[in-house]
């Protein structure tokens, strides 16, 4: 599902408008209406609204949402922020179409606000929305201050007030913290960011039939990966197939004290569904990975704690997977940097893999196209350098991803894909259980995995992410966030492949 810019959604209003067609008031009114809708189902008439509007589009969505709940007897009452700017037309037309029933308190200082909002009320935030222009100062940034102060539940409206739908919003600007965010149409790229996601809370998107033709054709990079495009991704497993069809990975990683780390990649590509796996471990690990993987088979390397040498004949693997546990030993950055000069099969790179192309620009160069990186953002920023906020990451990341013809993979609260064409895919599974040691470990190996039974790089990165997180979810589900460990992960991989199979 393509991602919005605030001027293409203004865009997409007015193509909708002008085409279907429909008044741009009878709009505002199907966005409230589909708001109210979603509203009622969580909400009795017994929670006590109250509406916060500013002068604009999100005020009027927040006026014409008022006379909705009024009419299905909510108790209402609507705030209105003056500091004598002039509202917009349908603002001003759903003022004049709100019943007198409902109580209308102007606000125009600090002092006009109620001292305390009941803790079982409803605040609808529409204060701003898309049409932000600059930070909330005076009194708008004030009553933000006092709403996010209050123990009632905030609704906003299509986007937390004083958040910029798509640009860094400056530190220390007043935005709302909401609860709950119900944007139109589509989500919006702050929802996304690690800095600005948070003041979104729980986040719906509601469909307001804005044109189809305008969203089929208008070009964005964002996308957010939702279960329907895995319907088309994911290949049947045909009942004439044997373990041939599915692929022979190699995965190359552990070292003294980190051998469980290629374990839990071992059983996530396994998990996947390769056919045949391979893992090289040193000396050490032989018997730990016999014994906790026996579906693996195993390679050592000459060293006895660390790793020294890639097995010679590469040819029979269809994806190497380098990283989990690997180390920084000089012995085995020697063994990378050969590696390279090499024919290789695809490669996932992960951890000290990336650790030690991070610390080499000749090695970073001779990186074969297509590989796929699985970088953490500490990681990333090893790569690239730092970035001076969320936006300007995805600079960086779409500029590494094009130099280096690969497909980065940003992981996050939403883990975000990086192509060489410059496309970004944020994913939309996934849980605060998975940050725990070993979670990235299993995306490697389900990457592996899934890149060996010959997925493109760009629907091995999307199904991966996509399938690590719903296993995420499906775990946390049963032993909670706060037990999750990695291994989970795997364990639920054949539940969440089931849901897809299945959606
Ligand atoms: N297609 C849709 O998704 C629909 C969205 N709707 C709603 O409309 C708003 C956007 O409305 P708009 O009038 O363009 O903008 P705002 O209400 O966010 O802002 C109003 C106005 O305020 C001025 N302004 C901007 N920044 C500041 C500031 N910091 N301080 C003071 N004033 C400021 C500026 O002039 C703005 O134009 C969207 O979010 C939805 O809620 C439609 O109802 C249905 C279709
Ligand atoms: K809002």
């Amino acid at each position: 599902m393509k991602i919005l810019t605030a001027a293409q959604t203004r865009a997409a209003d007015a193509f909708t408008i002008a085409q279907e067609p429909i008044s741009s008031l009878d709009l505002m009114e199907r966005a409230s209406w589909a708001l109210v809708q979603w509203l009622k189902q969580r909400y009795s008439a017994a929670v006590p609204v109250f509406v916060f509007c500013g002068p604009g589009n999100n005020g009027g969505d927040g006026l014409a949402a008022a006379r909705l709940l009024h009419q299905d007897g909510y108790d209402v009452q609507v705030f209105l922020i003056e500091t004598g700017q002039s509202a917009s037309a349908d603002f001003t037309q759903n003022l004049q179409r709100l019943p007198s029933a409902i109580a209308v308190n102007r606000l125009q200082r600090l002092e006009d606000l109620p001292p305390g909002l009941p803790p079982q009320a409803l605040v609808l935030d529409g204060l701003f929305g898309s049409g932000l222009s600059r930070p909330l100062e005076g009194l708008y940034a004030q009553v933000v201050t006092y709403l996010n102060q209050q123990p009632a539940t905030i609704l906003s409206i299509d986007i937390p007030s004083g958040l910029f739908a798509d640009a860094p919003t400056p530190s220390g600007s007043a935005v709302i913290q909401a609860d709950v965010t119900l944007t139109f149409e589509r989500p919006k790229l702050a929802f996304l960011m690690p800095h600005s996601g948070g003041y979104a809370g729980e986040w719906h998107v509601l469909p307001i039939g804005l044109h189809e033709d305008f969203l089929n054709q208008v070009e964005s990079p964002y996308q957010v990966l939702l279960p329907e495009a895995f319907q088309t991704i994911l290949r049947p497993r045909s009942k004439f197939s044997h373990k041939g069809t599915f692929g022979h990975a190699l995965l190359v990683g552990g070292s003294y004290g980190k051998m469980g780390a290629i374990t839990m990649s071992a059983h996530a590509a396994l998990r996947a569904g390769v056919g045949l796996l391979t893992v090289q471990v040193p000396q050490s690990g032989y018997s730990i990975l016999q014994t906790t993987v026996p579906e693996a088979m195993v390679l050592t390397d000459d060293h006895e704690r660390h790793l020294s040498q890639f097995p010679e004949d590469l040819t029979k693997y269809q994806c190497l997977g380098i990283g989990p546990g690997f180390g920084q030993a000089e012995d085995t950055r020697l063994a990378l940097e050969s590696l390279f000069r090499q024919k290789l099969p695809p490669l996932v790179l992960d951890a000290d893999a990336l650790n030690l192309l991070a610390a080499d620009r000749l090695l970073r160069q001779q990186l074969p196209p297509d590989s796929i990186l699985t970088p953490h953002p500490k990681e990333f920023e090893r790569l690239t350098g730092p970035a001076s906020d969320d936006f300007h990451r995805l600079q960086l990341l779409q500029n590494f991803c094009s130099e280096h013809a690969c497909y980065v993979i940003l992981k996050g609260a939403h883990s975000c894909i990086g192509t060489p064409s410059g496309e970004f895919y944020f994913n939309t599974t996934g849980n605060p259980g998975m940050a725990t040691g070993g979670s990235g470990d299993v995306l490697t190996g389900i990457l592996t995995g899934l890149r060996a039974q010959g997925y493109s790089p760009l629907e091995a990165c999307q199904l991966g992410v996509y399938l690590h997180g719903l296993a995420g979810d499906l775990a946390a589900e049963a032993v909670g966030e706060d037990s999750l460990i990695a291994s989970d992960l795997y364990n639920y991989l054949g539940a969440a492949f089931l849901q897809i199979r299945h959606s």
